[in-house]
């Protein structure tokens, strides 16, 4: 499922990774590597298994199979690990009853990788002040707060799940321009799950669509770009030709026909009607059509 030929030493190595819940499996045997220096989107719907990856990868769950975070196995090595690994989950799991400077000084204490000097210079500029109570911010000044403290951590790993949850559309984009200006580097990976698509397929170097337990697409987004074709065609002679070279998707959408390919030469579709590049949420969108998996129950 993979178009990476990884010649270095993989941050996230995953090999028949496995996971059942009571009798029921969620993980089907995923296979990837994650080099380092890279920004990944791991995508699918909910309920897909996209956390229950991320667990695995920061030891918080035991699964069948392999993985490895920077080569250790993250569920006995947890505690080792986490002095490279940063994790946001959601952004309410702050101790609300601290106030900020409390936070920053016990973070010192029990991270040995923490800069509170970092964390107080990532927080110029915003309204949070040391002295506030975490309680009394408001969400965005809570995911604010979050974010320093991350990107005060010099971790290698950077795991983000849902990161921007409940936030305006302002923050959002803060928040991600914020991570790449001011934390990425060619030695970090960063790992965002994220419902958002859109917002965050400007900052990505590959993606992962995760459907039912199974990776389905893990391919870096130059790929993406060279591989799949959107056609909008609207004659019905004009799109009978094109349904010819078999579209891997297809709908409606105001009057228009859209068609989505995959490997197929722009020339050859190109008499037939406009080309683009189909966008994160459309490949989304198209690759996870189900092959009729459950169908309407009979009235
Ligand atoms: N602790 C658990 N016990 C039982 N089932 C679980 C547990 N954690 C997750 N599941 C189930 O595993 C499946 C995958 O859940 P997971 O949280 O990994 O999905 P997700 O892709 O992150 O979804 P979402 O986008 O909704 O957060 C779901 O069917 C969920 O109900």
């Amino acid at each position: 499922m993979t178009d990476l030929s990884v010649s270095v030493e993989p941050i996230v190595s995953a090999r028949g990774l496995r996971k059942k819940f009571g009798g029921k499996e969620i993980l089907h045997g995923l296979d990837f590597d994650i080099p380092p220096g890279r920004i990944y989107g791991l995508i699918g719907h909910n309920g897909a298994g996209k956390t229950t990856t991320l667990n695995a990868m920061l030891g918080l769950t035991n699964c069948e199979g392999t993985i490895r975070v920077l080569g250790e196995d993250p569920f006995a090595k947890r505690a080792k690990l986490m002095e490279n690994v940063a994790f946001i989950s959601d952004v309410a799991s702050l101790p609300r009853f601290m106030r900020v400077r409390e936070l920053f000084a016990l973070l010192s204490n029990i991270h040995p990788n923490f800069s509170q000097a970092k964390a107080q210079s990532f927080l110029a500029g915003t309204d949070i002040k040391p002295e506030m109570k975490i309680k009394t911010l408001s969400k965005g000044m809570i995911a604010q707060l979050h974010l320093a403290v991350v990107m005060a951590i010099d971790a290698k790993l950077l795991v983000l799940d849902e990161p921007t949850l409940g936030l305006d559309i302002t923050y959002r984009k803060r928040f991600y321009r914020r991570l790449l200006e001011d934390y990425m580097t060619e030695e970090r990976t960063l790992l965002i799950t994220t419902h958002q698509v859109d917002e965050i397929e400007f900052m990505l170097s590959d993606i992962m669509f995760i459907r039912d337990g199974e990776l389905i697409l893990h391919m870096q987004m130059e790929t993406v770009n060279d591989k799949f074709t959107q056609l909008v065609v609207n004659d019905p002679a004009q799109q009978a030709a094109a349904r010819a070279h078999e579209p891997v998707y297809e709908e409606t959408r105001f009057g228009q026909t859209v068609m989505i390919f995959d490997g197929v030469d722009r020339a050859v579709l190109e008499p037939f009607g406009t080309l683009s590049t189909p966008t994160l949420s459309d490949l989304f969108v198209a690759l996870m059509q189900r092959p009729t998996a459950n169908p309407e129950p009979a009235q």
